[in-house]
């Protein structure tokens, strides 16, 4: 079974990585989805220029229908994880994800790594929910725009955007329409669902403690709205920016959805936070499996293969 797929001319032997801000805020996560079985990829914790701690208190909940979390952007520095990036960057294709609190650092971040020895992947985060008093600027299509001009000007190497969910057509339309006028490696959608609240039955307590409880949503119930937004975007961007499907991966049969809808990677969040690392052998078991049960023997044959009613 072939299970491979491209973006900017790196080869992934699979498809499965790792959602950005699961696993991968020490060298020691870090090093365990670089050598887990399955997983053909890893993305470093969201980075700012300087450490951050992130939000006070509970800031992550597992319920029944997934996650919610309101991390707040903790993360060890950009050159942190640019150093793990460039020491193992000759072992698989890796992602290095960015989310600057202004634009400003957003441009310092991606002038240090243009001019540094890192020739992965750069995941421009425009969609982190958490930051109290900062608003998720995927939602500001003009500011996105701004920001992709002022990043292309310089920026040499391959990027994507990771993208915060869409509930309204014209809002694919529009997002796709600022995208569409870049040269993306890819975007990667959808980022959790923005600001959420979970009760805790026992206490009638909010679930978490950040921002009264608001914190964005993750897991089962993500995927309708994931599935939605690879299909939308991939059905809108041109051919040559890629998609990553993220959102409520639980099964090879939910990774398979999300290549039907038009996905390139698939990357796994609250399920790898519950399960680890071995999520991932399973996971590309389980897709195996459905692929034979449906006579495929290659994702290539089924990406975008979506059938609708009329
Ligand atoms: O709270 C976080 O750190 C966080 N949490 C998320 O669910 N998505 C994000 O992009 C981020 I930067």
């Amino acid at each position: 079974t072939t299970m491979t797929a491209s973006i900017a001319g790196f080869t992934f032997e699979d498809i499965l990585l790792n959602a950005a801000g699961v696993y991968c805020q020490t060298t020691e996560e870090l090093d365990q989805i670089l050598t887990a079985p399955g997983a053909g990829s890893l993305v470093t914790k969201s980075a700012t220029p300087a450490e951050r701690a992130g939000n006070p208190g509970v800031r992550y909940a597992d319920m029944p229908l997934g996650s919610i979390n309101s991390m707040g952007l903790p993360n060890l520095s950009l050159d942190y994880y640019l150093d793990y990036a460039i020491a193992h960057q000759d072992e698989k294709p890796l992602f290095l994800s960015i989310a600057g609190l202004t634009k400003a650092d957003n441009l310092q971040m991606l002038h240090e790594i243009q001019d540094s020895d890192f020739n992965g992947l750069v995941e421009l985060n425009l969609s982190c929910p958490n930051v109290p008093g900062k608003p998720q600027t995927g939602y500001d299509f003009d500011t996105t725009r701004q920001i992709l001009e002022e990043t292309f000007a310089f920026f040499k190497k391959p990027l994507g955007v990771k993208l915060p969910p869409y509930f309204d057509i014209a809002h694919f339309d529009m997002i796709a329409a600022v995208l569409n006028d870049f040269p993306l490696a890819f975007v990667n959608t959808i980022n959790s669902i923005g600001n959420g609240l979970m009760v805790d039955p026992e206490t009638d307590t909010a679930m978490i403690a950040p921002k009264g409880g608001f914190g964005g949503l993750g897991g089962a119930i993500a995927k309708p709205t994931a599935l939605a937004n690879v299909r939308g975007l991939r059905q809108r961007l041109n051919a040559g920016i890629k998609v990553i499907g993220t959102g409520g991966v639980q099964n090879g049969r939910d990774v398979y959805d999300l290549v039907l809808c038009g996905a390139d990677l698939v990357s796994v969040g609250t399920t790898l936070h519950q399960e680890g690392p071995e999520v991932f052998n399973r996971l590309k078991a389980e897709l195996a499996e459905q692929m034979k049960l449906k006579g495929y023997d290659d994702v290539n044959q089924f990406r975008s293969a979506l059938q609708t009613l009329n």
